[in-house]
């Protein structure tokens, strides 16, 4: 794998929380021009995310023992971080209101990361009694994305986020976050990579440990990816940063591949391209886990996850969903089987 980056220097600052966090010098530009790999690692780290944006838009109510029966399978997978529920208000999204059974009803496998969504201090109150140990906040880079997702601005919500990260901070807790509508918006359209940036510095500086890059609605490309990047990586360090791409145009693995070329090693995912936001018109599926494994894998990527055992947790859930696997891999390796 070629190494050919010079990361300039960073410098540990003091957060406004009082943490120590190092800031990153903007990059060279002809780093980014030369297409040449900023990392040389090949370990990259998916972050399931099927139990929680997988099943949150289901109409049909999925039981509490099908989303543990789920959760436990994919935790023989291989997998290091599920994202497991959202302590969310059950008014808006109902498919989630048994959050705090399934957190106490799943296997816990040392290891295994089982986060959580939490929009503001009550989800985090109910979180911590749940006994997670990583959360997330979702804000987004479209004033109206924000106010249909979590009905408050984009400032207001960076307030209660902030509160949110203090309070987990005290707990113990880490907390990632999310930015949707990164390169779309179904309510505003394009969406310039200077909002997202700006987002995702302050979440970074506030004390997100790492900030997902989010493609609510799947219209991205690799172009509009990789502008939306440069951007980004000016003011948050790549190894700070995961993406998630929804699939509806079909260009995810494309996007994905090209956030890999900036360094990028966390992948956010769903078994069976099972998901979408309820508050996101149009929005369908994440990309398939199974296909971003196997373009891992065949592209000399570590995941560490087991594709086959994969396959059979997404064929496990699309069945109980009564609909066909979303991931062409585990068709295609399905077909072969039979
Ligand atoms: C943020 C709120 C709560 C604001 O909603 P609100 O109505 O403005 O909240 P409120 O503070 O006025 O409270 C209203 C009621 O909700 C209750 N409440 C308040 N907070 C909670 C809570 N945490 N848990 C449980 N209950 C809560 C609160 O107690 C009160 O109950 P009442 O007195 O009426 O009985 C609401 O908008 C909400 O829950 N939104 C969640 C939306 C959501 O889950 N969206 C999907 C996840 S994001 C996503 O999918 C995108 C992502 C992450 O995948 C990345 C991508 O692809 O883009």
């Amino acid at each position: 794998m070629t190494v050919g980056f010079t990361l300039r220097a960073t410098r540990p600052v003091v957060n406004c929380i009082g943490r120590r966090v190092f800031e990153q010098r903007k990059l060279p530009r002809r780093c980014l021009q030369t297409g040449k790999l900023p990392s040389n690692s090949n370990k990259v780290r998916i972050v399931e995310v099927g139990p929680r944006d997988g099943l949150q838009n289901e109409k049909k109510l999925v039981p509490t023992e099908i989303k543990v029966e789920f959760i436990n399978r994919l935790s023989k997978t291989g997998l290091t971080a599920i994202e497991t529920t959202s302590f969310v208000s059950p008014k808006w999204v109902p498919q989630m209101s048994d959050a705090n059974k399934v957190m106490s009803q799943i296997t816990r496998v040392p290891g295994i990361c089982y986060s959580a969504l939490t929009p503001n201090t009550k989800g985090l109150e109910n979180a911590i009694a749940a006994n997670v140990e990583e959360v997330a906040i979702f804000g987004a880079a479209s004033e109206t994305f924000s106010k249909k997702n979590i009905n408050c601005s984009i400032d207001e919500s960076l307030q209660r986020f902030g509160d949110v990260i203090k309070k987990a901070n005290e707990n113990g807790i880490r907390v990632r976050g999310y930015i949707s509508c990164v390169l779309g918006c179904p309510y505003e359209g394009e969406v310039a990579p200077e909002a997202v940036a700006g987002t995702a510095a302050k979440m970074y500086k506030m004390g997100c440990y790492e900030v997902s890059l989010a493609d609510t609605i799947g219209v991205g490309t690799p172009g509009s990816m990789a502008k939306m990047l440069e951007s980004v990586i000016k003011v948050v360090p790549f190894d700070k940063l995961a993406v998630h791409c929804h699939d509806t145009y079909g260009q995810a693995l494309a996007n994905i591949f090209c956030a890999l070329q900036f360094g990028i090693r966390v992948v956010d995912c769903s078994v069976a391209g099972l998901g979408g936001c309820p508050f996101a018109k149009g929005a369908t599926g994440n990309v398939a886990t199974e296909d971003v494994l196997y373009m891992l894998d065949k592209s000399g990527y570590e995941t560490g996850v087991d594709l086959a055992k994969m396959v059979d947790v997404g064929n496990y859930i699309s069945d109980f969903l009564e609909r066909s696997n979303g991931s062409k891999v585990a068709v295609a390796l399905s077909a072969n089987k039979s």
